[in-house]
């Protein structure tokens, strides 16, 4: 089901635009490495909070034993001591589940774990393909049959069937990621080889990391810092690097290079965790340097700059530095409201904006206020939290988004409600301004993304409409119907 469908109409959303984690390991020394991809899901928590899973295989036991685990919810809801310590193998993948192809269900958790003629494959994606559909169809024809209805299953049942053909799993995943159009971060696992990949775009990050004797693929450098491992370095777009007991190789000839790249502008902005670093760039310095940015271009007499936590925070300072203004706190932000938060019904007086922000008073009263926040999509967050600045006595609130208007679908990977429901669609920023009643409005210039990623080619087709490739036609976020 579309995500629009199931948010109640004019009430606030929990956690809009996810992305999906994923985190491989190879331990070298032979030990079981579940609790590690237990506490790499736990720091990539962020990408993702539909589903997760765990998959490991022993790669001294017989060929293709490979034990799993997945369900509904976040890590620390899904796993317990008993079901890590029933996970036993020195090699494995797991993945947090934000949907962008097929609907959030356990069927669709992943990783996905598939017998095939080699004996088991494991996989875990970050990315939307644009061609799932066609290729689903062209397997379905040949008789496939497929146990789930996303994307991932594809690229899956792919690199199985080429597997027949090829001398090596690698050369499967490479056969495989041609005819694959569109965003994927994998990591693929075989009974003995460990697998990351990554589009020849580079749209969705990947990186190396080393833990004494084991070698780990993440999708956040956070994931590496917090299970005590080093960062090696990222996976480039296009390339394929394989772990085995032998330890790493990427071989060039392998992989899918391209002139051009596209890294999606958003991990910088939104997704991303702020202490990682994807592609040799901070996350946390390139928010910084959006909010310098948006204070050259876009500023305003005021007394404080506040950010909208959590993502609103890095920028927010940025703005503070470069306008010489203070940087205050002006919200308090509940941190359990996870995943399973019940949103109030509308016609309660409980607002979900509020149970999950409390104004400071003490801070924001009399002031004239700068309140900084990464992007507005819907507005619903914007519009209450301006209201809620004012109920707590300021000033004035003039809003600064460290972002261009945000107006047109992602195909990409991250899920973007339909054109009707942007807030900056059809409107003037002071329309906009007027919606979210604040006093003042303004938005990153466009031509600013480039400086947050210190030149690093980006994808900004949630911003233009201009993608890197050209876009699908048909909807491609819900379920395949066929
Ligand atoms: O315009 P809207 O439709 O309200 O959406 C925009 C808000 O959603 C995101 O925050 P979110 O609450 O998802 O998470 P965060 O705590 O990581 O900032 C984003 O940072 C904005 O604050
Ligand atoms: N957000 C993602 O990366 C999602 C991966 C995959 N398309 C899915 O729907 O499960
Ligand atoms: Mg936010």
């Amino acid at each position: 089901m579309n995500k629009d469908m199931i948010h109640e109409q004019g009430e606030v959303t929990d956690k809009l635009r996810e992305e999906c984690g994923v985190f491989g390991i190879y331990d070298l020394d032979g030990q079981d490495v579940a609790s590690t991809i237990y506490y790499g899901l736990f720091a990539l928590q962020h990408r993702g909070q539909e589903s997760c899973g765990i998959a490991v295989s022993d790669t001294h036991g017989p060929k293709g034993k490979v034990s799993s685990f997945k369900g509904m919810g976040l890590a620390n809801e899904v796993f317990n001591e008993k079901t890590l310590e029933s996970l036993h193998g020195d090699i494995g993948v797991g993945h947090v589940r934000y949907s962008t192809a097929g609907a959030s269900t356990r069927e669709n958790a992943q990783p996905l774990v598939l017998n095939y003629i080699k004996g088991t494959l494991g996989l875990a994606h970050n990315g939307n393909l644009i061609n799932a559909l066609e290729l689903r169809k062209e397997l379905e024809y040949g008789g496939a049959i497929f146990q789930t209805t996303i994307d991932s299953e594809v690229i899956a049942y792919h690199i199985a069937r080429e597997r027949v053909k090829t001398k090596s799993v690698e050369e499967a995943v490479r056969n495989a990621m041609k005819k694959m159009e569109g965003a994927y971060s994998l990591i693929v696992m075989s009974p003995r080889k460990l697998i990351g990949a990554r589009d020849p775009y580079g749209f969705k990050p990947l990186c190396i990391g080393r833990r004494d004797n084991s070698y780990i693929l993440a999708s956040e450098t956070c994931a590496l810092d917090t299970v005590g491992a080093e960062f090696v370095r990222d996976v480039e777009p296009g390339e394929l690097v394989v772990i085995t007991r032998e330890g790493i190789v990427s071989d060039k000839s392998m992989c899918l290079p391209r002139k051009k790249h596209a890294r999606c502008i958003f991990e910088y902005i939104y997704f991303a965790r702020p202490d990682s670093h994807i592609d040799g760039v901070s996350v946390y310095a390139s928010r910084i340097k959006a909010g310098r940015a948006l204070a050259k271009d876009s500023p305003v007499e005021a007394d404080l700059v506040v950010g909208v936590p959590e993502s609103g925070n890095a920028a927010a300072l940025g703005y503070s530095l470069e306008s010489g203004i203070p940087y205050g706190t002006a919200f308090v932000k509940n941190s359990y409201v996870g995943r399973t938060f019940i949103r109030p019904k509308q016609s309660s007086r409980i607002s979900s904006v509020r149970v999950k922000l409390n104004a400071l008073k003490e801070v924001v009263a009399g002031k004239r206020i700068i309140m900084i926040d990464d992007s507005i999509v819907r507005g619903t967050t914007s519009g209450r939290i301006v209201k809620m600045l004012r109920d707590a006595g300021a000033a004035e609130v003039h809003m600064r988004v460290s972002s261009p208007p945000f107006l047109w679908p992602c195909y990409f990977g991250t899920d973007v409600p339909a054109r009707e429901q942007l807030l900056a669609y059809n409107r003037t920023v002071e329309e906009i301004c007027e919606k979210i009643g604040a006093d003042s409005l303004g938005y990153l210039e466009i031509d600013r993304l480039q400086e947050l990623t210190d030149g690093l080619e980006i994808c900004r087709g949630c911003f233009t409409g201009t993608y890197p490739m050209e876009p699908p036609k048909e909807d491609i976020r819900g379920d395949f119907e066929l």
